[in-house]
């Protein structure tokens, strides 16, 4: 293991990059609320605000997965379409598979110049997590409850807001509606034959009410769907821990543009459709893992420096406080003080700490406070 493998392991490095995401995300956040008068005054003003905002927290993990893991991204399209890839709105259908797809999702977005507008249709539930979630009302993100009743209103209520965004954006939709295991493939399938469709090797049976509803409302609005498929090499299931400790993958990401006309406007036509693509992208699925390849030729979409340069700036930001904090801390010379350093930097590498290192780190740190606090 060379040197920056061995520093990039390192649970202190994993727990100072979540502290610049969580403490920067807050800042952020807090200044997305700043920007609520100018909603009223301007409001394709605070859009294009937000949009540079939301970007300052969503390339903090385009950076991790770009920049300190490395991993490599490549793509497979036709290149006469390339030039078109974020010089228009486009709705993108993708597999739902891996952990980190929607970093390679953002990554792609960073590299064709639309991370900060990227749209998704997500579950309610993620609009009340701190930072992302907090990002997302603030970015017009569509939410759904998963219950058709409640969605068609909602759902077509905040598409139809995205009608007039002054931003070029790519509207992502997982039409699967849950990631993928082998026991909801198994349900889906007995769907599937109970419906009558054929059935699919590589993914869930895909939700049509989404789609159909994005299509009918986004119609003029977006020129095409960018049909994706998304894999890793080697057969690897690629983590968000895995990531965060420097671990290197290789995604492979197949785009096809298929123009918005093209796609039937009727509820039972549009959904016939969207089966009829996922038999294809099954197709595309097997044609990987037999041969490691996608049908379409490779095109170059390098990372780019915008999210390392970002990162950087709120680590320097946010890491110098915290340090000069730490060597106060280490200055007063009390033993518990110098114990709990030790924990923040070896504990999780000594395997009966591995899971425990940041509790044995809040202990000590309050002992230590306790302490100074009696003297
Ligand atoms: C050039 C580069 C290109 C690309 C780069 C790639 C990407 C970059 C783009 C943008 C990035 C932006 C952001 C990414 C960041 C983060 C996102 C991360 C995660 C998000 C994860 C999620 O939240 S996924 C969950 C939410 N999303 C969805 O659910 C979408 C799909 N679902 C739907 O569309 C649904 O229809 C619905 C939600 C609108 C409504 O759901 P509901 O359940 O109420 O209705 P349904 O119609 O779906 O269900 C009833 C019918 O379904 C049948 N049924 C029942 N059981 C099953 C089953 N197991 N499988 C399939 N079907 C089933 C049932 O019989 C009903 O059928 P009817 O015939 O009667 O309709
Ligand atoms: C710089 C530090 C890097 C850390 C980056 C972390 C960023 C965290 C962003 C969280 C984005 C939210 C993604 C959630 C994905 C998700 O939730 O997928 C599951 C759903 O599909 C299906 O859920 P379900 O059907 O309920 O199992």
């Amino acid at each position: 293991m060379g040197l920056g493998e061995c520093l990039k392991s390192q649970v202190l490095c994993q727990v100072l990059i979540s502290y610049v995401f969580l403490a920067s995300g807050l800042l952020i956040n807090l200044l997305q609320l700043c920007t609520l008068p100018v909603w009223w005054l301007n409001k394709s003003l605070a859009r294009r605000i937000n949009c540079r905002l939301g970007y300052c927290i969503s390339s903090q993990s385009v950076a991790i997965l770009d920049w300190w893991s490395g991993t490599e991204c490549t793509l497979y399209t036709d290149p006469k379409m390339y030039p078109l890839y974020g010089n228009e709105n486009g709705i993108v259908v993708l597999n739902h598979q891996f952990e980190i797809d929607f970093m390679c999702g953002w990554s792609f977005c960073d590299r064709f110049g639309v991370l900060g507008s990227a749209k998704v249709l997500v579950k309610k539930e993620l609009a009340y997590v701190p930072v992302i979630g907090w990002m997302w009302y603030f970015l017009e993100i569509v939410f759904c409850k998963r219950k058709w009743e409640e969605d068609r209103i909602t759902v077509s209520q905040s598409l139809q807001k995205l009608r007039d965004y002054p931003e070029n954006f790519w509207f992502l939709l997982f039409c699967e509606g849950t990631r993928f295991t082998a026991k909801k493939h198994q349900i889906s399938m007995e769907v599937a034959e109970k419906k009558g469709l054929p059935k699919l090797k590589h993914h869930l049976l895909p939700r049509t009410k989404g789609f159909w509803v994005t299509i009918q409302n986004l119609r003029g609005t977006v020129a095409a769907v960018y049909d994706s498929t998304l894999n890793f090499r080697n057969n690897e299931s690629p983590s968000l821990s895995g990531i965060l400790s420097g671990k290197k993958y290789h995604a492979d990401l197949y785009v096809r543009r298929i123009p918005l006309e093209s796609i039937p406007e009727g509820e039972a036509e549009c959904a016939a459709w969207l089966h009829k693509l996922y038999q294809e992208k099954d197709g595309f699925q097997e044609q990987y893992i037999q041969t490691g390849r996608y049908p379409g030729p490779i095109v170059s979409a390098p990372r780019r420096l915008g999210p390392l340069i970002n990162w950087l700036c709120w680590s320097a930001l946010l890491l110098f406080p915290l340090g000069a904090f730490l060597v106060s801390l280490l200055s007063s010379g009390s033993t518990l003080t110098i114990l709990a350093s030790l924990a923040f930097c070896y504990g999780g590498q000594c395997p009966p700490f591995k899971h425990n290192a940041r509790g044995i780190l809040c202990l000590l740190f309050y002992l230590t406070f306790r302490q100074r606090a009696e003297f």
